[in-house]
């Protein structure tokens, strides 16, 4: 089972520790039932050593199974801090695209549905260790009673081990299929949260989205759930009839056999007796570690990989400047299930230099926002490369290249701390930010903390900008960062903050479809269907280059 391995995989020694003190614990419980059998078949008082051997055993008993539980907690416990930190840092270091493809609906199932059942199944492993040592012990000491007995009982384990593995079999195909389902309800409850506006102010959309999204689906959850969990029982119980069916054999067939002696009997019973409870907790908690393994499948399945290990180990220090970015033959695809055609992105040929401020014009969905992160180095270079003063940028060194860019999307994330910033040092520029982008009544900073984050999307776009501005990067890139904003700070952005960013010596691309403001970009790059299709300087003494801007604008 993959669960074990996963466990195994993160400390062995643990394990091999934990494993040895269940051993001595399963061994001594089963000693105990050996002095107890010895004691029952010998006439007279029992002797003074077979007392002391006694509370000898159970105290043995007593401390080896609390250092294997303590062991086996540890590990447990263990395991799922690694594995949320271990699933964080896959999340992190998947290339974008990737993530993208999955949906945020599903890696919220992976971090709260899957975590939650690889938790259950670790939990209670250290319970199925502990009873699976006292069941084995048992039956050594039941195969050192009579060998031909034991061999019964090993055939009805057998038998109950492959009926078992089949009905499981249909189990977790039932429980697969709820964990495919609750992809879909995930994704239904994102629009659930995400989309609560529309659904309050369309009463026939939410009746429709209930009735036609929601309810199928939880329903069918609900079906393979508990279709699963049924076999899973039933399995269960039917291990427990196995069981009992052997215990009826040693009972009834058991005086017949010429090798069996009441002492035999006697042991045996007292070991069926004692392991009867270690058994059912077996069966019981068995289902846990079917639905944990279907979980690890699925993560496996999401394909969340260590690819792109720089981004999870120490960063490098900042390139803080450039002199040339080029970037040749760049193309990325959109593979798009229920169209023929994929959407392609071609960069043939484009230069950028320290304090220039570049548009990127273009129609919807003409490409501008995947160009911005082909040339940020977030979508990894399908053909093509990027150099960045004659140097290439490869998988090695693309994490230190995006160091070079601060980057505002139109879906950007605004946090609310100023993390990876030493607001410290910052703090007398980050107070200048404020009043330059007219936030100053609205938000404090406090510690690295904005005071608050619930503002407008206009202010919060300009939050973004101020920790954009603290970043100080070589290069920024901005996606339609003014179409929120009023026009007066509109023209704030174009005729001031543009010009400073410049004046610093930064390079800046703008994603605009604010014509108004054509004519102050020194360049214009204009996107067409995912083609590049001009890129014009723009400039008082360039009378063909007006030209080409005016029929630009006109154009838009
Ligand atoms: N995650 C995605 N998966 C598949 N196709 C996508 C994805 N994102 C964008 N596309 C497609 O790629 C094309 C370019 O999208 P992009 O967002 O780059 O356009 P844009 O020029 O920025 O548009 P807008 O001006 O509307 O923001 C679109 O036709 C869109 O359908």
């Amino acid at each position: 089972m993959k669960i074990f391995q996963f466990l195994f995989s993160h400390s062995r020694k643990n394990i091999i520790f934990a494993l040895l003190a269940g051993i001595v614990s399963g061994g001594c419980s089963t000693g105990v039932i050996a002095l107890i059998n010895n004691v029952l078949n010998t006439e007279g008082t029992s002797s003074f050593p077979l007392i002391i051997g006694f509370i000898g055993l159970c105290l043995m008993t007593l401390f080896s199974s609390l250092l294997s539980g303590y062991l086996l907690i540890r590990l447990a416990q263990g395991s799922i801090i690694q594995l949320r930190l271990n699933l964080s840092k896959r999340i992190l270091s998947t290339p974008l695209r990737k993530l993208e493809e999955q949906g945020s609906h599903r890696l919220l199932a992976v971090l709260t549905d899957d975590v939650m059942s690889i938790m259950n199944a670790i939990t209670v492993s250290p319970m199925l260790v502990i009873n699976l040592v006292i069941v084995l012990g048992c039956f050594g000491y039941m195969g050192w009673l009579s060998l031909p007995v034991l061999a019964i009982g090993l055939a009805f384990m057998g038998i109950a081990f492959i009926s078992y593995q089949v009905l499981m079999k249909f189990a977790n195909k039932s429980l697969l299929q709820a964990r495919e389902e609750q992809d879909e309800l995930f994704d239904h409850f994102n629009a659930l949260t995400r989309g609560t506006k529309e659904l309050k102010t369309n009463k026939k959309r939410r009746i429709a989205f209930f009735n036609e999204e929601l309810i199928p689906t939880i329903k069918g959850v609900y079906r393979s759930t508990v279709k699963g969990m049924t076999i899973y029982t039933a399995a269960g119980n039917w291990g427990q009839l196995l069981f009992l069916f052997f215990i009826g054999i040693v009972i009834f067939v058991g005086p017949s056999l010429n090798t069996v002696t009441s002492e035999v009997l006697i042991g045996y019973t007292l070991a069926i007796l004692y392991m009867i409870t270690p058994l059912v907790t077996i069966l019981n908690v068995l289902p846990n570690f079917g639905r944990a393994n279907i979980s690890l499948k699925k993560i496996e399945s999401l394909g969340l990989s260590l690819e792109d290990k720089s981004l999870i180990e120490e960063a490098d220090p900042i390139e803080t400047s450039f002199q040339i970015l080029k970037v040749n033959k760049l193309t990325h695809q959109y593979y798009r299930e229920k169209e023929d055609l994929n959407f392609t992105l071609n960069i043939e040929n484009l230069v950028f230099t320290p304090g220039e401020i570049v548009y990127l014009v273009g129609g919807n969905g003409s490409g501008k926002t995947t160009i911005a992160k082909m040339i940020t180095g977030l979508y990894l270079p399908e053909t093509g490369s990027i150099y960045v003063d004659g140097q290439e940028i490869t998988s090695s060194n693309i994490d230190k290249y995006r160091q070079l860019f601060s980057v505002v999307f139109s879906d950007f994330y605004l946090f609310n701390n100023l993390l990876g910033i030493d607001s410290s040092k910052q703090e007398e520029e980050a107070q200048n930010y404020l009043d330059l982008l007219q936030l100053n009544h609205k938000v404090k900073l406090e510690n690295g903390r904005f005071s608050t984050t619930e503002l407008s999307q206009g202010q919060r776009k300009r939050l973004a900008l101020l920790t954009a501005y603290l970043e100080d990067r070589s290069f920024y890139v901005f996606d339609e960062w003014a179409a929120d904003q009023d026009p007066i700070f509109k023209e704030i952005f174009y005729t001031k903050l543009l010009p400073d960013l410049k004046s610093r010596g930064k390079t800046v691309l703008v994603i605009t479809h604010d014509d108004q403001y054509f004519d102050l970009a020194e360049r214009i790059i204009k996107v067409d269907y995912g083609q590049i299709i001009s890129d014009t300087k723009t400039g008082e003494d360039n009378g063909e280059n007006n030209r080409a801007l005016k029929e630009l604008v006109s154009e838009y």
